[in-house]
Order: C-alpha cells, then sequence, then structure tokens
C-alpha cells in the first residue's frame, strides 16, 4: 500500500497583496456574517459559528484544520464549548488577502 501526502497549496509562485478598502467591501458584502477585527497590520476578517455542544465545536475545528494544512493559511481559532471563533488574516502581507476570503468560504462550505 502507498501513503500519499496530503495536496498543500504553494504560495511561493503566487505573490498575495493587502485587498484595498474598497475591495474588501465589496468582498466583505459576498460572505455572510463575516466582520472585519482589529487594525494595521492585525487587520483580520472573523466569524462566530455556533454548535450544540462540545464534540461538534471540535468536529468543526478539525475540519476547518485540514483546510488550513490544505490552503497553507492558518487562522486564529477561539474554541468555547458551543462556539468557535474563526480569524483569518494574511499575516505575509499584513493585512487581509483574497486567499483570507477564499478559506472564508471554504470554512462557510463545511456548514452549508
Ligand atoms: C510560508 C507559508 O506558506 C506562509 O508563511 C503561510 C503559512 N500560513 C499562513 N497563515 C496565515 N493566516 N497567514 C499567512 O500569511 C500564512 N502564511
Amino acid at each position: 500500500m502507498t501513503t500519499k501526502p496530503l495536496k498543500q497549496q504553494d504560495w511561493s509562485a503566487q505573490p498575495r497583496r493587502a485587498l484595498s478598502a474598497p475591495q474588501l467591501v465589496s468582498q466583505l458584502a459576498q460572505v455572510e456574517g463575516w466582520q472585519l477585527s482589529g487594525d494595521g497590520a492585525d487587520l483580520a476578517i472573523q466569524k462566530t459559528f455556533s454548535f450544540v455542544n462540545y464534540y461538534e465545536t471540535m468536529a468543526f475545528v478539525n475540519a476547518v484544520a485540514l483546510i488550513a494544512h490544505q490552503q497553507d493559511h492558518h487562522p486564529d481559532l477561539k474554541v468555547q464549548y458551543n462556539r468557535c471563533n474563526v480569524r483569518f488574516n494574511t499575516h505575509d502581507v499584513g493585512g487581509v488577502s483574497a486567499t483570507d476570503f477564499d478559506c472564508a468560504r471554504r470554512v462557510d462550505a463545511l456548514l452549508a
């Protein structure tokens, strides 16, 4: 039997840029429940997801971890009993990039 490593995004060939304020406004209008948080290089998008118990919250957290690994893009997670706050920022560019919105959509799709 052969084992396959999980496929991972390679960002080295795709330079990323921080989105401008108008781009942020337009992108935010296209993702439900995501809000801006922080400022400067710490500017991020965030959303809190609610669950019925700790088990379901952790199942979500593990699914987000798989997305984070595959996309090579890692959100800050605040985990509580029945909710999880997901916060994306692109530290490589010191702001919010298109990658953050792409990952936000992938996380939303887990619950669609
Ligand atoms: C080299 C590596 O791909 C980069 O440092 C990735 C890793 N994960 C990351 N995660 C987040 N949230 N922002 C980044 O800029 C980032 N960069």
